[in-house]
């Protein structure tokens, strides 16, 4: 009888503690600190750095930042930035202006050196507002095992390494066999992995303003943090690859 008291107010005790994802990521927001369980490698010369769990990461909790300097899309396609240095751009919408990330500047921090995965990846990144400004902020889509590589999808379907991806067995497949019912091939095809979005606990969270268009937004789910994923635009030169018509937004605030 006393054990099962003391293992379920030990429970009950880490239920209290654990920390909410959003509330995880609006401190590191603040303190301008990288969580430590995460650590850059050195992967290949085709790859260059990626970040690493250093520690396995649930489902759905906050993971790192992609910090940098905020600026205007405007501002974005002013400045002179190399083809590599704009991979580091990340533009998307808030309060229906664009803005971009400008993390082209070495600072040390990890978000920026999270790489590319558009069929698998195991983390999303979503728009958190604090203090009026917004942040982006990776968070898992799936437990994450130590020693896995973080990796999340950069969102556009032109990035110049995925066309230097190798093909897969099943085209191979496909040609020797031309009487192949396509339509149920794709839908049994082992990489199109869907990946939920994580429910988050957000009672802190609350929607400020009206412009949003609340059409795809499933009203009733009060646990969505963010309910639109700011898309990724390789821009090279000030052109852009994304069509922002297709960019839609939810504001959502921290107090
Ligand atoms: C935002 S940076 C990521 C950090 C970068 N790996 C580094 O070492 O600085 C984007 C660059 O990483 C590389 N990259 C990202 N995802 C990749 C992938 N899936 N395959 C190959 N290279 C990738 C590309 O060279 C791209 O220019």
């Amino acid at each position: 009888m006393c054990v099962c008291v003391t293992i379920f107010s030990t429970i009950m005790l880490k239920r209290k503690t654990r920390i909410r994802p959003v509330d995880d990521a609006r401190t590191h927001i603040q303190s301008l600190r990288d969580k430590p369980e995460f650590m850059e490698r050195f992967i290949d010369n085709n790859k260059g750095r990626g970040v690493f769990a250093t520690q396995p990461v649930e489902a759905g909790a906050f993971v790192l930042e992609y910090r940098g300097e905020l600026i205007s899309a405007e501002e974005c396609r002013a400045r002179d930035y190399t083809e590599l240095q704009s991979t580091f751009l990340f533009e998307f919408e808030w309060q229906k202006r664009h803005w971009c990330i400008d993390a082209s500047k070495e600072d040390g921090t990890l978000g920026r050196l999270i790489n590319d995965n558009h069929k698998s990846p195991n983390c999303t990144m979503k728009k958190i507002i604090v203090n009026d400004t917004p942040h982006l902020c990776l968070f898992a889509v799936k437990k994450i095992e130590i020693g896995s590589e973080i990796e999340y999808n950069y969102g556009d379907s032109q990035w110049p390494w995925r066309k230097k991806e190798p093909k897969q067995q099943t085209s191979v497949i496909e040609t020797k066999t031309s009487l192949t019912d396509h339509s149920s091939h794709d839908a049994s095809n082992k990489d199109a992995v869907v990946t939920q979005e994580p429910k988050q606990q957000t009672s802190v969270i609350e929607t400020k303003t009206s412009l949003t268009d609340h059409s795809s937004h499933d009203a009733s789910n009060k646990d969505a943090v963010v309910t639109q994923e700011p898309k990724q635009v390789f821009t090279i030169k000030g052109f852009s690859l994304v069509n922002y018509t297709e960019s839609d937004e939810t504001d959502e605030y921290i107090k």
